[in-house]
């Protein structure tokens, strides 16, 4: 209970129950404790209730000031989305009826190309910001578009709504299919730079760039190599697409005929760091898994995604065996629901669709999908230094979550204990049970403008 930062001062305390993982634990439930966050954002302590008169003299705050939190509320970690798309948002919940490759030529890349316009940029992004927020994820991995411009608005939505994200300006020099929506390999490179630049210099305290090829289809060799090289000299985040179906790691072995695997392609392209994300990797197989353990790159699992465009069903048991780091994702718009709540159950339902295959198959457990939507999350993205869970000096990203709102979604019955209730708001939960949202310490939804 020692205070070592004497010059925090404490902004929230919170009392009741708190829900996260641990590396021990999937849920860990701690009841009756006391959480405090001080006025830069970070968690600074978390005690047991009983301790809170020499906790207040300890830290300075008034136990009168203590948010109690309710019977059937809790606070949990806000939820981490490693893949969503912020310019398919348009269309979110159409468009779901052709494979990745026609899907990516026939509504993908047309929606795409407008957001050359500054104005159709804002009015969607402005919405998916506020709707993920609204929806628990605190911290969203997101693809942009080619478009610098556009792609810096949304860093600045994001920071200005308090949403804690990465943000991609898509890099691809190759499409032609849609030759309208493409860069010039020079120009790739030289908007990735000014991108990278200008994000930067804006100093957002927690929106930051992140290196984005959109997968090897759409990228030359050399642009390939030119990616690698920009975020390894600056350190950064990378984020892609890999074996998503079929015909695309067909179509992958075709177009890079001198790479053992899809894997193989970005491996020589210095693509694969501990800092990377790769979406999808339905189809990788057991040495390529191999390959991501060694670099310390990431997967990001898009169980709606892969189930509405049809493109696999991935085995998340045999990932989480060979100890590569994997979060979910909703892939807005190939996933129809920029709910992480969505992608937690879709992952469940693929799950049992793979035990249902195959009987010795160990489905993954409600806990262990939580563990994933958050502190799984803050690991494929190496952000679990500070964020993730509640643990003394983390940031506090967190939900405020009550079960038992007015004509809510969800009906409980007498004597059901705190693990019931949150398999419950796992399962029938929706946005009107996440009643406050807090990222970095600051609360960000309910929005300033509908408070
Ligand atoms: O689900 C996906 N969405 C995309 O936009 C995309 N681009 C390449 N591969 C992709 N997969
Ligand atoms: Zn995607």
């Amino acid at each position: 209970m020692n205070r070592n930062d004497k010059t925090a001062r404490i902004a929230h305390v919170f009392s009741g129950t708190f829900v996260h993982s641990t590396l021990r634990a999937a849920v860990e439930i701690l009841q009756n404790c006391v959480l405090g966050v001080d006025d830069k954002g970070k968690i600074a302590f978390i005690e047991n209730h009983q301790d809170v008169v020499s906790l207040s003299e300890i830290w300075g705050f008034e136990t009168s000031d203590i948010k109690q939190l309710g019977q059937y509320e809790f606070l949990m970690p806000g939820m981490v989305d490693t893949h969503i798309h912020a310019s398919q948002y348009s269309y979110t919940g159409t468009a779901l009826d052709l494979p990745l490759l026609e899907w990516l030529n026939t509504y993908t890349f047309p929606v795409e190309a407008k957001y050359k316009d500054l104005d159709f940029a804002n009015n969607v992004y402005t919405k998916v910001v506020r709707r993920t927020l609204k929806n628990g994820t605190t911290t969203a991995c997101y693809f942009a578009t080619i478009h610098t411009d556009a792609s810096l608005l949304l860093g600045e939505l994001a920071d200005s709504f308090g949403q804690r994200a990465l943000v991609g300006k898509v890099c691809m020099d190759c499409n032609s299919a849609v030759p309208q929506y493409k860069e010039s390999p020079r120009e790739c490179k030289e908007e990735t730079d000014r991108f990278i630049k200008e994000l930067l210099k804006k100093e957002y305290p927690n929106v930051k760039p992140v290196v984005t090829p959109r997968f090897a289809p759409s990228c030359s060799s050399s642009l390939l190599s030119e990616l690698g090289e920009i975020a390894n000299n600056n350190k950064l985040h990378i984020q892609s697409h890999i074996s998503e179906n079929k015909e695309e790691v067909e179509l992958v072995k075709t177009l890079f005929p001198d790479c053992k695997s899809y894997t193989d392609v970005y491996l020589k392209h210095n693509l694969l760091t501990d800092k990377t994300v790769m979406a999808h990797g339905c189809h990788l197989t057991d040495e390529e898994l191999e390959i991501f353990r060694e670099t310390g790159s990431a997967i990001s699992h898009c169980p709606n995604s892969n189930i509405s465009i049809c493109s696999g069903m991935l085995n998340v048991r045999n990932i989480l065996n060979h100890k590569v780091k994997l979060g979910l994702g909703t892939d807005v718009a190939g996933g129809y629901s920029p709910s992480m709540l969505d992608a937690m159950r879709r992952t469940i339902d693929t799950s049992k669709a793979l035990t249902i295959q195959d009987p010795q198959h160990k489905t993954l457990s409600f806990e262990e999908v939580f563990r994933l939507a958050t502190l799984g999350g803050s690991e494929a993205l190496s952000l679990d230094d500070q964020i993730g869970n509640f643990v003394v000096g983390k940031e506090f990203d967190a939900l405020r979550v009550n079960v038992c709102v007015p004509d809510g979604p969800i009906d409980l019955f007498p004597g059901e204990c705190p693990k019931v209730i949150l398999e419950k708001f796992l399962n029938l939960g929706d946005d009107r049970n996440i009643t406050e949202v807090y990222v970095a310490g600051r609360q960000v939804v309910p929005f300033p403008d509908t408070k």
